[in-house]
């Protein structure tokens, strides 16, 4: 019988995310790379990792019930991946059990294939929508616990979802779309390449940003443009957050007299950078966009980091430095970015496990150089000069919260309505940041926030 090259490539990818800390999205390209799995067994491959890792929370409540010992880490592996077959696939049950007991036999052992094949066969027994009321908390007594095991998230991150959602409703369709794969979204890099010559590769133009563009299916590495830093995957937010900044007017004599000089302080690996260099060179392309002849310096605390920003700009100064620490003159810049570091709570979509990694208590720690790099950020923008204050999450603590106390504490800065600079999309909010999410824009989670220094 031929071996069943896809679901052992899944469970290999399942036990180093386990066992080791490994990023599936890193590893199981390799893996599939390495043995030659390709086609439908590449996609097999990687739903079966990738859907086990999200649904690890509801999957584990789900074997807890059916097995009266706790399992051995890998045979627990093991029978995630069948519960994820059997409960969120549409392979036939004896087809699932059948291959999970094979892999369990040929991975580990005979003595546990048995063991499986009766946990699996319990699990076999009901349907998802059966097993949620077993397992999980009482809806109406307990609602977040409930959506927590029922849409496979810690129960944390569903309470800090409701509370930057402002309430209940969305929460399930939230989560929903953080358990579906995101789409491949490509940035076409203005002056540098366009969304026609996207299209021409096979991609459809984007909903929200002029540079978008969706490839439904096919390696974006192989693209011409793609390979050669004209073009690069991109989430659509992360794309118009960029453009937002550099959409906001500085009708002031300092912006007219010389180029502008924009900072993006937290730069690796190179996203926005990439994307505000092409625009600081050519400009934004629009009829109200920014003109050109913009300086861009980017800068990472990390070499390796500034090294991949280095790799995908072209004109942009770029330097490994500590924005807390600043390498430049305060009070020089006219616009600068700070994409901060910060939990990526509004792109689990795009990291399986990284739901049930991270941590809460990181939160504080991020807060306080969340704080100390908008401070700086403030610092090094010139009096009218704007700051765009972005983070790939949603949690208040990252984001309202930080902008609030950062302006509170100091008064030489004003929130502006960031939503005025995003005409494209609606259903950002009540300003006067703007918040993007998976479930309303099909993006990542992410928040802006544009502030202006005052004149002294
Ligand atoms: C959210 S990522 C930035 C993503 C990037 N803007 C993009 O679009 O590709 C945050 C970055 O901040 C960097 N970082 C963390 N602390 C920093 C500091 N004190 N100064 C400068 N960069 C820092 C991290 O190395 C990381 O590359």
């Amino acid at each position: 019988m031929p071996r069943d090259e896809a679901r052992i490539a899944a469970f290999d990818v399942i036990r180093a995310v386990d066992e080791r800390d490994a990023y599936a999205n890193l590893l199981l390209p390799r893996i599939l790379r390495d043995r030659g799995i390709r086609g439908r067994d590449a996609a097999l491959a990687t739903e079966l990792a990738y859907g086990t890792l999200r649904g690890l929370g509801t999957y584990d409540a789900i074997i807890e019930t059916c097995t009266d010992r706790a399992p051995d880490p890998d045979v627990r592996d093991a029978l995630r991946l069948g519960a994820h077959q059997l409960l969120r696939m549409r392979v036939p049950p004896h087809a699932a059990v059948g291959t999970t007991v094979d892999l369990v036999r040929l991975r580990v052992g005979p003595g546990p294939a048995k063991f499986a094949n009766a946990v699996l066969r319990r699990i076999a027994s009901r349907t998802i929508e059966e097993w949620v009321p077993i397992v999980a908390p009482d809806a109406a007594t307990d609602p977040v616990g409930h959506l927590a095991v029922a849409h496979a998230h810690p129960r944390w991150i569903v309470s800090a979802f409701r509370d930057a959602l402002g309430g209940d409703a969305e929460l399930p369709g939230l989560l929903d779309a953080d358990n579906a794969r995101p789409l491949v979204t490509l940035v076409a890099r203005p002056g540098r390449s366009s969304v026609k010559e996207l299209e021409e590769a096979g991609a459809t133009p984007g909903r929200y940003s002029p540079y978008a563009a969706y490839l439904r299916e096919g390696d974006p590495g192989q693209i011409e443009a793609v390979a050669d830093t004209r073009a690069a995957v991109q989430d659509e937010a992360s794309q118009l957050v960029a453009l937002a900044l550099t959409r906001v007017p500085l009708d002031d004599a300092d912006a007219a007299a010389g180029g502008e000089r924009w900072l993006d302080m937290c730069a690796g690996p190179g996203g926005k950078a990439g994307l505000l260099d092409a625009i600081a060179t050519y400009g934004a392309g629009g009829p109200a966009g920014f003109p050109g002849g913009a300086r861009l310096l980017a800068a990472d605390v990390q070499f390796h980091r500034a090294r991949l920003v280095w790799q995908t700009t072209r004109r942009a100064d770029v330097i490994t430095a500590d924005g807390t620490e600043p390498a430049w003159r305060p009070g020089v810049f006219d616009r600068v970015m700070l994409d901060a570091p910060c939990t990526g709570l509004g792109a689990l979509r795009r990291r399986p496990e990284a739901r049930w990694r991270r941590d809460p208590s990181a939160i504080a720690e991020l807060g306080r150089l969340q704080r100390r790099l908008l401070g700086a950020a403030l610092d090094a923008v010139r009096p009218g000069g704007v700051v765009a204050y972005v983070t790939c999450s949603p949690h208040l603590a990252e984001t309202r919260v930080v902008v609030g106390d950062v302006l509170a504490r100091r008064g030489d800065a004003e929130q502006l309505d960031a939503r005025a600079y995003l005409p494209e999309a609606d259903g950002l909010g009540d300003g006067p940041h703007a918040q993007f999410w998976p479930h309303r824009h099909g993006t990542d989670a992410m928040f802006l926030a544009i502030l202006r220094k005052r004149r002294p």
